[in-house]
């Protein structure tokens, strides 16, 4: 399909405006001129609420839906409860996608996640990798509900030419993270750990895992650049890799955090805590081959994220 130009004044649903990614995707679309942003907080509509979305599709009648609302979490809270990542993401991504069908808006697109290929995928993971082996134990809940919602996106294309999109982002960071210190992600879960044991003037930092693994790492502001993008460029049936190329391990990435905070104690690793997928690195050469590519280094990014968190979440 030809690309499409969304004009500025279409009405744009970001679901999950308020978290990581629908936050950076609000400030790439202000930023481009977009004035007819559809925003709802959890509090507003519940997306889990079959009858609350389609009230809401049906009297809004967004043109594009942005799709970032989702129940996510890091290692730990995908392992500790799985019910609640396979339950309310599936509810999330049913609800908002088949209203978005039934109401005739005019591009969808879907997010998905690096975590949905196999556990011991082929390196760098294509696309055409999904669904060719077993996944990752620690997050095959929310994996297979991310994979259900690709082929609902798929199936939607097939039977009724529906114009939905799924991009798989890799790892991601920036401003508006999670920072919980259980449930969050590794960047940023390090993030605060260093900075509370330098405020504290602790002698170690505990960090999960064995430090082995490798993780590729995307900035949220890229990943909302690479949206837009898809938004504008792509219509395919299968599903877009959007990663930076770039892969660290656990152990390198926490000494990035400890310099980038100015920690000058020792790291401990808790190899009691799960390593989780050995390496996740995917093929984003598809993406490439469109014309996109990322601009924020990791340790840009990282550096870039301390301050707003400084600035933001804890003094
Ligand atoms: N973070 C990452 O590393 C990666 C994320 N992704 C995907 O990107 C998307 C966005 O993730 P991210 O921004 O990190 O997640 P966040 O947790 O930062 O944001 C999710 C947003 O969804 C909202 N939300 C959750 N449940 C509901 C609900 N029932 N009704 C309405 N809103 C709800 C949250 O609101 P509230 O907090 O008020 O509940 C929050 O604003 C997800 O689809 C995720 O799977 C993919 C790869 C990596
Ligand atoms: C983003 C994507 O991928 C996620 O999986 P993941 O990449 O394994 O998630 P993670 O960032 O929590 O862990 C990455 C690695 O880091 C190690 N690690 C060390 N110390 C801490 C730590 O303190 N916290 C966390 N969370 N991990 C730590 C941890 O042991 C692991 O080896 C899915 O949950 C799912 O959300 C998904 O979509």
């Amino acid at each position: 399909m030809d690309p499409i130009t969304i004009d500025k004044s279409a009405a744009v649903f970001v679901a999950g405006h308020r978290g990581l990614v629908g936050s950076a995707v609000v400030r790439k679309l202000t930023s481009l001129g977009y004035t007819n942003l559809l925003l709802r907080s959890h509090a507003e509509l519940d997306l889990t609420s079959q009858s609350a979305v389609d009230a809401f599709f049906a009297e809004h009648k967004p043109q594009i839906v942005i799709l970032a609302a989702a129940k996510v979490g890091g290692i730990h809270a995908n392992n500790t409860y799985p019910a609640d990542f396979i339950t309310v993401n599936l509810q999330i991504q049913t609800n908002a996608i088949s209203s978005a069908f039934k109401h005739k808006t005019l591009k969808l697109l879907f997010l998905g996640s690096s975590c949905i290929y196999p556990k011991f995928a082929p390196q760098p993971i294509p696309e055409s990798a999904l669904l060719t082996g077993p996944l990752e134990p620690t997050n095959e809940w929310y994996a297979i509900a991310k994979i259900s919602g690709i082929k609902m996106c798929q199936a939607l294309r097939i039977q009724h030419s529906f114009d939905a999109i799924s991009a798989m982002p890799t790892n991601l960071y920036g401003p508006n993270d999670n920072f919980h210190p259980h449930n969050s992600h590794v960047l940023p879960a390090l993030l605060r750990r260093f900075h509370e044991a330098k405020l504290s003037k602790l002698e170690n930092v505990v960090v999960w895992g064995s430090g082995t693994p490798l993780r590729e790492f995307l900035h949220v502001d890229d990943l909302a650049d690479a949206i837009v993008f898809l938004l504008e460029k792509y219509s395919g049936l299968e599903h877009v890799n959007v990663g930076s190329g770039k892969e660290v391990s656990i152990k390198e990435l926490a000494e990035l955090v400890k310099e980038v905070v100015g920690y000058q104690g020792q790291i401990i690793w808790d190899s009691s805590k799960p390593d989780g997928t050995p390496r996740k690195l995917m093929d984003s050469s598809k993406l490439a081959s469109l014309g996109w590519e990322p601009k924020i280094t990791l340790k840009d990014g990282l550096a870039d994220t301390y301050n707003w968190y400084l600035e933001n979440v804890h003094s």
